[in-house]
């Protein structure tokens, strides 16, 4: 666990007392909400973000549960100094009402039966989704959001929560994501469906209690995993290298993801929610600019360069549309070769945005943490190899306790060759000038700009170096955001 994570969380859970509509009129009797919350909600509530997740996230969106290998799927964003500072705002995250994480959903009993709803569960669409969300946070007390964020489907939420309750936020932020499925977006979900469905133990659905159709399941979500990644990351990942077992790497990998897959995910879910997602259209046929008309808060919509299953124009049609009418929006591309699911992953470039647009940015947003170093009683030849190994311009030298004690740059190794100098310890700075994550963006860059430096180390409050923020970063996340 990293200083900057939430630590160690729970789900908690909701039981409405009323029974809940759905936009189909059906109605579901009885209703829990899984849902974990991040930071301190403020004396007048006005801190607070709603995260939405996509097809197959849940409400544990940051930090650790006890058992957890990994933490949070987006912990990269949520945390104490990232974009989504819990020192700051009070982040809530919900499972989606037919999801399978906590909240009711077709494995869930059927009260009027005593046994799992299965097919009977009624039919659920983004709307519903939503207005389950927003009864949660009314029975909180919570009656405005400084943001609402989310990723693919969670994107569609928040298009949907902007257009159903628009004076409900304040910013709204849109990743990877479409106010209108595509045919293409359908055909794949279809062809999972399809993979579930004529899996023998499938069963009409009625399988609870009995042999799961993890054939099927587990044939989904490697359909899915093939259209998050892209033809470049695929190459980079794997290659054409063959495991021990004589199988590619990417087959192994899709074998692993389809396997892990079937022990957190319920198939019948997965039909209902990609049902839900297919059926999304907020242009109801018709003009999206007309169906956001009503839409108050600002805008951040962000796409990604190598997403062809969410290709930018989608983006692009949700930005026109925001702009038709007016609203304040920002179009933002991050420049990825991660596929759809760079939204999850590109760190540097995500703190970046989602900072900038929410108001603020620090050091530790954008640092890299990839620091070539050597250590103390190192010779110039090592620092002149290492600067041509990892192409690094900056290498701090630091004692046994990871505690930065000076810094050599290629600069100083050229001033060595130029007057014959051979010893390190002549050419090196032991007057370091450093940042901290916690530090304002701005400010270090002022300190760099000032001094004439292209790199600051970065460090802990103990002096030990965790990250290097270099010029290139900034000019680079800078010239990428406008984009
Ligand atoms: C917003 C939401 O809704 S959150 C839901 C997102 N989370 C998920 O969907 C979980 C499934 N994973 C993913 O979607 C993606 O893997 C991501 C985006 C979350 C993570 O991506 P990355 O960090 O690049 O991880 P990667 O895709 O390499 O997967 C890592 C796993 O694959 C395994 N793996 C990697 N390469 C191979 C290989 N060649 N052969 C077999 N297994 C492999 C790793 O061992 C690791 O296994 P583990 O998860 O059981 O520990
Ligand atoms: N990997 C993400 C992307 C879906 O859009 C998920 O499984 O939810």
């Amino acid at each position: 666990m990293t200083e900057r994570s939430v630590g160690y969380v729970e789900t908690k859970h909701h039981h409405l007392k009323e029974p809940f509509r759905l936009v189909s009129g059906d109605e579901l009797a009885e209703v829990s909400i899984a849902y974990e919350t991040y930071g301190k909600l403020n004396s007048d509530k006005s801190n607070v973000i709603l995260i939405c997740h996509a097809l197959t996230g849940d409400a544990h969106a940051a930090g650790w549960h006890e058992e957890d290998k990994k933490p949070g799927w987006w912990d990269v964003v949520i945390g104490p100094g990232k974009a989504f500072d819990t020192n700051k705002y009070f982040v809530i995250c919900s499972n989606v009402l037919g999801g399978c994480k906590g909240t009711t959903g077709p494995a869930s009993t059927n009260p009027q039966s005593g046994l799992p709803y299965g097919l009977s569960f009624p039919r659920v669409t983004i709307e519903d989704m939503v207005n389950l969300q927003h009864t949660l946070l009314n029975n909180l007390g919570i009656s405005s959001l400084y943001a609402i964020a989310g990723g693919s489907m969670g994107g569609m939420q928040v298009l949907q929560w902007a257009v159903s309750y628009p004076g409900f936020m304040k910013r709204a932020i849109v990743l990877a994501s479409t106010a209108i499925s595509s045919p293409q977006q359908i055909a794949f979900n279809e062809v999972a469906r399809q993979a579930i469905i004529r899996d023998p133990y499938w069963n009409d659905g009625d399988y609870y209690g009995g042999q799961l159709p993890k054939q099927g399941l587990s044939l989904a979500r490697m359909i899915g995993h093939i259209t998050y990644l892209s033809d470049d990351s695929m190459h980079d990942k794997f290659g054409r290298d063959i495991r021990e077992n004589e199988m590619f790497q990417v087959e192994s990998y899709l074998h692993h993801q389809g396997d892990t897959f079937t022990s957190r995910f319920d198939p019948n879910s997965y039909l209902y929610l990609t049902g839900a997602v297919d059926n999304f259209d907020l242009s109801n046929g018709f003009s999206l600019a007309k169906s956001f008309s009503n839409i108050e808060s600002e805008f951040m919509v962000i796409s990604v360069s190598s997403d062809w299953l969410y290709p930018s124009y989608q983006s692009e049609e949700i930005v026109q549309a925001l702009g038709s009418n007016d609203i304040n929006v920002q179009y933002r591309k991050l420049i990825s070769h991660f596929g759809h699911d760079a939204f999850l992953l590109e760190k540097g470039q995500l703190n970046y945005l989602l900072s900038t647009f929410l108001g603020h940015l620090t050091v530790g947003d954008v640092m890299s943490e990839d620091v070539s170093t050597l250590r103390e009683g190192c010779t110039l030849e090592e620092a002149a190899q290492l600067m041509i190994l990892k192409n690094a311009t900056h290498i701090p030298i630091l004692d046994a306790s990871g505690r930065i004690t000076g810094i050599v740059t290629s600069w100083d190794i050229t001033g060595a060759v130029a007057n014959k100098i051979s010893s390190i310890e002549k050419i090196l700075s032991r007057d370091i000038l450093t940042s901290h994550p916690d530090e304002n963006l701005s400010s270090a860059a002022l300190i760099m700009e000032d001094h004439a430096i292209s790199a600051l180390p970065v460090v802990d409050e103990r002096g030990c170096l965790v990250g290097i923020l270099s010029s290139d970063t900034i000019s680079a996340m800078v010239g990428r955001g406008a984009k």
